[in-house]
């Protein structure tokens, strides 16, 4: 039988680097929520005995359906029997948004919902980002994103997310970074509203943001973008980029920042969401 999962994208709203590994590695303190839009996945049992991955969606030409697919890396960490998986790919690739990580979280879900095998252990060597998607609800991450806690509940917010649709290499962000021992994230505090959340949104960072702007361009006019539209509250970058968000108040508000925006900018993904 056919098992679907959603793969929500997944948003940092802050995202403070605290340390280094020996392994190179770095400690993050990250604010993360996840968002109503999202990529799907799908697994049905393999006829051939053999682990499959067909892709379709706008941004289905960006991938290959081959073994370095994080959605196959997900199933065979799971173990057999194999399954052939349908993935729908809507988040732009290497965006920040965690589309991979959350595509192989999703695949763990429906595997799991397709004949009851258990959710593997050691998620964290997919990525660092699958152990927070697979819960896919607001927390605070740290570690390397393995050590997951509980945060206050999210107020009524509406976030707008752009992307020049540019890939920006998560790897090439941190080894840019200059500074790995900053302070943690102040703890999140109850939001009443979006206000609020804004406001405490202001006493934090991305800390990944500073040299995802040396690295490409296109995320300071992201911002800046951003930011020009009426009843933006708060903009930032989301990961490792060049995803930003603009936070509002109001749906009205947001759906007409996303307008504006691809008004100015035609060929960028934009679009208007809420946090689950
Ligand atoms: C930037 C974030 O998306 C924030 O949520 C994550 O920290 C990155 O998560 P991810 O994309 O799942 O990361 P991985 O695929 O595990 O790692 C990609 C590369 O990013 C760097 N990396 C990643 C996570 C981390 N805590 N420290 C790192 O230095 C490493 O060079 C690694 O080779
Ligand atoms: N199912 C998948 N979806 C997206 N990227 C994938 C997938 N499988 C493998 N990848 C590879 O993983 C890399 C990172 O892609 P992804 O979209 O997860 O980046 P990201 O949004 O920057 O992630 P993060 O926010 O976790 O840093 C890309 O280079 C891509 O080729």
């Amino acid at each position: 039988m056919a098992a679907e999962a959603f793969a929500p994208a997944k948003i940092n709203l802050a995202l403070h680097v605290t340390g280094k590994r020996s392994d190179g590695y770095h400690l993050i303190d990250s604010l993360v929520v996840f968002a109503a839009v999202g990529d799907k996945v799908t697994a049905e049992p393999s006829r051939d005995g053999n682990w499959h991955l067909a892709i379709n969606g706008p941004f289905a030409l960006g991938l290959n359906p081959d073994p370095s697919n994080l959605v196959i890396k997900a199933g065979k960490l799971s173990g057999d029997p194999p399954a052939l998986f349908t993935l729908t790919k809507r988040l732009p690739i290497a965006a920040g948004i965690g589309g991979g990580s959350s595509d192989a979280a999703a695949a763990l879900r429906a595997l799991s919902d397709m004949d009851g095998r258990p959710i593997p252990q050691d998620v964290v060597s997919l990525g660092a980002d699958v152990p927070v998607c697979l819960r896919a609800e607001p927390a605070r991450m740290r570690g390397i994103g393995e050590d997951l806690s509980p945060v206050p509940p999210m107020p009524k917010v509406y976030l707008v997310l752009v992307n020049a649709t540019r890939h920006m290499s998560t790897r090439a962000v941190f080894q840019t970074l200059e500074t790995a021992d900053n302070d943690p994230m102040p703890d999140p505090v109850p939001w009443d509203d979006a206000a609020a959340l804004a406001d405490w949104l202001k006493t934090t960072r991305n800390d990944l943001e500073p040299p995802a702007r040396r690295l490409d361009g296109t995320v300071a006019r992201t911002i800046d973008r951003i930011e020009d539209t009426e009843g933006c509250l708060f903009a930032r970058m989301s990961g490792s980029g060049a995803t930003c968000f603009g936070l509002y108040a109001s749906e009205d508000n947001a759906r007409r920042a996303a307008k504006a925006i691809r008004g100015f900018e035609p060929e960028w993904w934009v679009t208007t969401t809420t946090p689950l």
